[in-house]
This record gives C-alpha cells, sequence and structure tokens, in this order.
C-alpha cells in the first residue's frame, strides 16, 4: 500500500486525541503499581511484541523495581495497514521459556488473535506462567477469545482506529506521545 506524506501529515491534523502524555504516564504507573506487586520474586522474561511495544516496553520497563530480562517477538496481523488478517511471525521468540514466568507486553488488544497466538506459543514452549500487559485493551464484541485474561491494562479505547505510542496509522506515527484516534475510522 503506498502512502504520501501528505496523507499521513493530515491524519495527524484531523485526528482525534484520545490520551495526553499525562494520561497515559498515570495508566503506566497503575499498570507497573501491578506487576511490582505480582511478579517482585517471579524473576520473569518480559517479552516486548514489536513493533507496537516498543515505546511502551520502554516506558514500562523502567517503572519495574525487580530483576527481570528482556526480549522481543514480531508477530503482526495488520502490517502497516488498518485492518488485520491472519498472523505473520516476523521474529520467532528466541528466549528460553522452560519453567519461566513470562510477561508480554503490548500496545493495544484489539480483537486479540496477536495475543491469543503468542500466548499459547509460550505455554507450548514450557512457561510456567503467562501474563500479559498491554497500554490499551479496545472496547467492542469482536474478542477472538472473549475468556483471555488480560492482567494489566492501562486505558480502555473506543472502537476506532487508533494510533501514537507505538501504534501506527499505515506505518507512521508510532511517534506521536499521545494517542489518537484517525478522523472517520
Ligand atoms: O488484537 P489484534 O487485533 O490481534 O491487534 C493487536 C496487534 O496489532 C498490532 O500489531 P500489528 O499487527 O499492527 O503489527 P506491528 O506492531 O508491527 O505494527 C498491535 O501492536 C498488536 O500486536
Ligand atoms: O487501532 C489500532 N491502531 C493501530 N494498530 C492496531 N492494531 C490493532 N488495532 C490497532
Amino acid at each position: 500500500m503506498s502512502v504520501t506524506l501528505t496523507e499521513i501529515n493530515q491524519v495527524m491534523q484531523e485526528a482525534d486525541l484520545l490520551y495526553t502524555p499525562d494520561q497515559l504516564n498515570v495508566a503506566m504507573d497503575q499498570m507497573a503499581e501491578g506487576i511490582n506487586r505480582d511478579l517482585a520474586e517471579a524473576n520473569p522474561v518480559v517479552y516486548s511484541v514489536m513493533n507496537g511495544a516498543l515505546v511502551l516496553t520502554g516506558h514500562l520497563v523502567t517503572r519495574l523495581k525487580f530483576p527481570l530480562e528482556i526480549s522481543y517477538l514480531h508477530a503482526t496481523r495488520y502490517r502497516n495497514k488498518t485492518v488485520g488478517s491472519d498472523l505473520d511471525w516476523r521474529a520467532f521468540p528466541a528466549q528460553d521459556v522452560t519453567d519461566r514466568s513470562v510477561l508480554i507486553v503490548d500496545d493495544i488488544y484489539d480483537e486479540g488473535g496477536t495475543l491469543a497466538a503468542i500466548v499459547d506459543h509460550c505455554y507450548e514452549a514450557g512457561a510456567r506462567d503467562v501474563k500479559i500487559a498491554v497500554l490499551v485493551n479496545k472496547d467492542h464484541e469482536r474478542k477472538v477469545r472473549p475468556e483471555m485474561e488480560v492482567h494489566y491494562e492501562g486505558l480502555k479505547c473506543i472502537d476506532r482506529y487508533i494510533f501514537g505510542f507505538g501504534m501506527d496509522y499505515k506505518g507512521y506515527w508510532r511517534n506521536a506521545d499521545g494517542i489518537y484516534a484517525v478522523k472517520g475510522m
């Protein structure tokens, strides 16, 4: 899909700001409080789900006050588009998680296909316990695994296409320091 910088700039100009940087900081403080409480003794592997979790992971792990290891994986359903499809593993999880506690960090829990596949993979790889931390949980009835527990959730968001703080619009604006909704989407 080709996209012009004119479109990218226009999307930002017309977007609705949903969450300010201050609101995101409060949300991440609350997430960290829960994680510090639950995982302080767990010696977890923290898996950052690229690319979207890049920004959140950096902000979140500096709030965690216990020993942990950080790794990454890249699984994408959207491929810089605004509609998801099948899951494409671009970087498979490489850390040995046998009998380890795992914390998966992702920017957004939308339909949940991505997180469901990652959780399944971690358990198949021998993880003892898998917890999920997401900055945003999109509010709708299309979750692919409605019973899946999200252990640490920063914020809810309305059912619109959002970007910023790691989330992209056609590959852009992951660097925005707030969270925005695209006009008309
Ligand atoms: O709950 P779901 O409907 O599965 O969507 C959530 C996933 O989609 C986004 O990743 P994306 O596929 O856009 O890859 P990217 O992070 O590399 O942009 C996001 O970072 C989540 O990982
Ligand atoms: O609303 C969204 N924005 C950006 N990336 C996403 N991946 C799933 N849903 C979204």
